[in-house]
């Protein structure tokens, strides 16, 4: 494990042992959003910065991860940064605004509009700070918890970049696999091979475990989840454990991975 031998040793590993299928002494712990609102003292850190330039600054990032492993015994820190860091990097400006949370002021309206992104080869140079970030934290957790990295589904990261906005029904997204299925296969490879990057460089950067939201499955009928969500998942499980094997000793967690791809949100151990 070349990438491991820069940080600490692990005094925790109860979340690690679990996800490799290995006896733990009890079960591990951690929050989903368990960075966030509800701690004060991430409040105050918030009332001093925009949402997104806590992301894009390692040190604020790394502080609020630390956040809530400062408050409970928690056996992870999930690295503070959000699934929408993807369409951002591949172009397209993102705000979170309060009380209504993440907005596209320029959604994607239709196909002609793909031609705005960003290659996704590149996309990942431009989220060189999240993974500075993961590095300080997995050095600052000092092998006390395992760090999560994480990334949107390819289909809800798609939905986000259509819709613009939150939506209780994702007509316009939907609409998409129905009326573009061309195009929509297009934008969901163009995200599938960004998010490929962007999971092996946090794992290169220290994140242990990746979790992958699917966060709008909720929308698909079985069809047009097999068909415009079930093989980019796969595909980013595949890949990302080929090109991060160095990083990642390959036990058996590719069965666990197989089977709980069809769920919604898939833990990579
Ligand atoms: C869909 C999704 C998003 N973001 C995320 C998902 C997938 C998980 C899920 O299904 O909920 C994932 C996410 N977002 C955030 C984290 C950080 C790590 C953690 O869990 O502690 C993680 C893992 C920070 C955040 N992301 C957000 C906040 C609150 C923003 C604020 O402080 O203003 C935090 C701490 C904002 C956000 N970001 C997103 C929404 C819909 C919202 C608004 C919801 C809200 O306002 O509570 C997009």
């Amino acid at each position: 494990m070349a990438q491991e031998s820069g940080f600490p040793a692990m005094v925790n590993d109860r979340l690690l042992r679990a996800a490799r299928g290995e006896e733990v002494d009890q079960v591990p712990v951690w929050v989903m959003r368990q960075a966030g609102r509800y701690l004060p003292e991430f409040r105050e850190v918030r009332a001093k910065h925009d949402f997104f330039t806590m992301c894009q600054t390692p040190s604020l990032s790394c502080q609020v991860t630390l956040q809530p492993l400062n408050r409970f015994p928690l056996d992870a820190a999930i690295i503070f940064s959000d699934i929408l860091v993807i369409p951002q990097a591949l172009g397209m400006e993102v705000e979170m605004r309060p009380g209504e949370g993440p907005v596209f002021p320029s959604p994607l309206h239709g196909p002609e509009d793909l031609s705005r992104l960003a290659p996704p080869g590149d996309a990942c140079t431009k989220l060189q700070y999240v993974f500075d970030a993961l590095t300080l934290t997995r050095k600052e957790l000092k092998g006390k918890a395992t760090l999560i990295g994480f990334s949107g589904a390819p289909w809800t990261i798609m939905a986000y970049m259509i819709e613009g906005k939150g939506s209780k029904t994702m007509s316009n997204a939907k609409g998409w696999l129905y009326k573009h299925a061309e195009a929509s296969h297009r934008l969901l490879k163009i995200i599938t091979e960004a998010t490929i990057h962007y999971l092996v460089g946090q794992v290169k950067a220290g994140a242990q475990v990746l979790q992958v939201f699917e966060s709008h499955a909720e929308h698909l009928g079985p069809q047009l989840f097999r068909d415009f969500a079930l093989p980019y998942l796969k595909q980013i499980c595949d890949q990302v454990k080929e090109q991060g094997e160095a990083a990642w000793p390959p036990r058996h967690s590719n069965d666990v991975l197989a089977d709980s791809v069809s769920q919604r949100g898939v833990t990579m151990p």
